[in-house]
């Protein structure tokens, strides 16, 4: 007849030490916790090191560093791994941290990242930098998304991340317009959550001007008319310029991230009031890596066809033909002279993927002017 398991000795002896002894006695049970809690940090800090050492042999073995050092498919799944291994309490954005900051550290002990990103500090930009790059990294803030391109563009940045559209708002226009104007390259993307908040320091009925910039006011329109009509909308030049403003000006209010809050010391007067609770932004990655396929890509072209009849249909014909699913198609009209579009395209694979290639070498017979943005591996919305 089959037994029952019975708890090994070990086991029972565990139960009935340490904190579950002393949970009759709530100042012995804190010093018990007190005690497991020092011996584990002490274990923590021996294999974050341990992990952090490891990994710097690895940096320093490899033969191609570049690569090494900016790997954000072998990240991602990373800390799905992690993920997977937990069993809680921690969230997945916790541990997803946490690994993030051992990395960042190792890999800027090697070579220090420079990532200029549209600041300042506490922007949904900045999150995204430190979604890919952690806070080792050393990240840069300028004033606008143009700049962010000329820092990369003039090498004082390695890299640089910028909006590039947005589910509720559609597409980031500086960020295109830029794309028109220097010759970079997105060589990843960061997709993540956006929540808004009014933020402040006088009661919501006081609040006569709000600032933010243009998509964050756009992203939340329906919630500020139905909520806030006294107030004036002022578009400022990222949502973190907003919440300084709305910190100095008496009256004002800006529309931001929590984290913007508490850097600025302002109140969140509403939370979460982007009118689709959806609010997805992908960030563009720029810089000079050529990444490899990793069998999840995407490929961002800029296309200018012919100016009459049919030129964008017979492009787009060929990705039909050739089975490749595209996955965001945007026009953007010609500055100067010139009449006519060019169109912003991200199909699904990679340029060196047979059909993808074969699809841009027969773009450019129908192309005014052609350039691969970048081939990247997709990223995954993170909340
Ligand atoms: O202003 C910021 O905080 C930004 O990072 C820019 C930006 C954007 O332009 O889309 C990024 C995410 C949100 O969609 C709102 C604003």
């Amino acid at each position: 007849m089959a037994t029952k398991p019975q708890p090994t000795k070990k086991t029972s002896k565990a139960s009935t030490s340490g904190s579950a002894k002393a949970a009759g006695n709530p100042i012995k049970a804190t010093a018990s916790l007190e005690t497991e809690i020092e011996k584990l940090d002490g274990e923590i800090v021996k294999l974050l090191n341990q992990r952090a050492s490891a990994t710097l042999k690895l940096l320093e073995a490899a033969p191609d560093k570049k690569a090494v050092l900016f790997d954000p498919k072998a990240d991602d799944l990373l800390a799905l791994k992690l993920e997977e291994k937990s069993s809680g309490p921690l969230p997945a954005h916790a541990l997803r941290g946490v690994l993030r900051q051992v990395l960042s550290s190792i890999r800027n002990q090697v070579r220090t990242q420079r990532v200029a990103y549209l600041g300042p500090a506490f922007s949904f930009t900045h999150m995204a930098a430190i979604e890919r790059f952690g806070e080792a990294a050393d990240l840069i803030p300028v004033n606008t998304i143009a700049a962010v391109f000329e820092e990369v563009n003039r090498g004082h940045a390695d890299f640089g991340l910028v909006p590039i559209e947005n589910s509720t708002d559609g597409r980031i226009i500086d960020t295109l317009d830029m794309f028109t104007r220097l010759p970079l390259r997105i060589c990843g993307e960061v997709q993540l959550a956006i929540h808004h908040n009014l933020l402040g320091r006088s009661a919501r009925g006081e609040i006569t001007e709000i600032y933010s910039k243009p998509q964050a006011l756009s992203q939340c329109r329906e919630w500020l008319s139905r909520n806030m009509p006294q107030a004036r909308l002022i578009e400022v030049t990222s949502t973190s310029t907003a919440a300084q403003l709305g910190r100095d000006k008496p009256g004002a209010a800006a529309v931001a991230s929590r984290q913007a809050a508490t850097e600025y010391g302002l109140e969140i007067l509403a939370a979460n009031i982007e009118d689709n609770s959806q609010n997805i932004t992908r960030f563009a990655v720029l810089g000079d890596r050529i990444m490899a396929p990793t069998g999840q890509d995407r490929t961002s072209i800029l296309l200018q066809t012919a100016d009459k009849p049919g030129a964008l249909a017979n492009a787009l014909e060929i990705f039909k033909r050739l089975k490749i699913n595209l996955t965001w198609i945007e026009s953007f009209p010609l500055r100067g002279p010139e009449s006519g579009y060019i169109f912003f395209i991200d199909a699904e694979g990679h340029m060196k993927d047979t059909r993808v290639k074969k699809a841009l070498d027969e773009l450019t017979t129908h192309a005014v002017r052609l350039e691969v943005l970048g081939s990247y591996p997709c990223s995954e919305p993170i909340d």
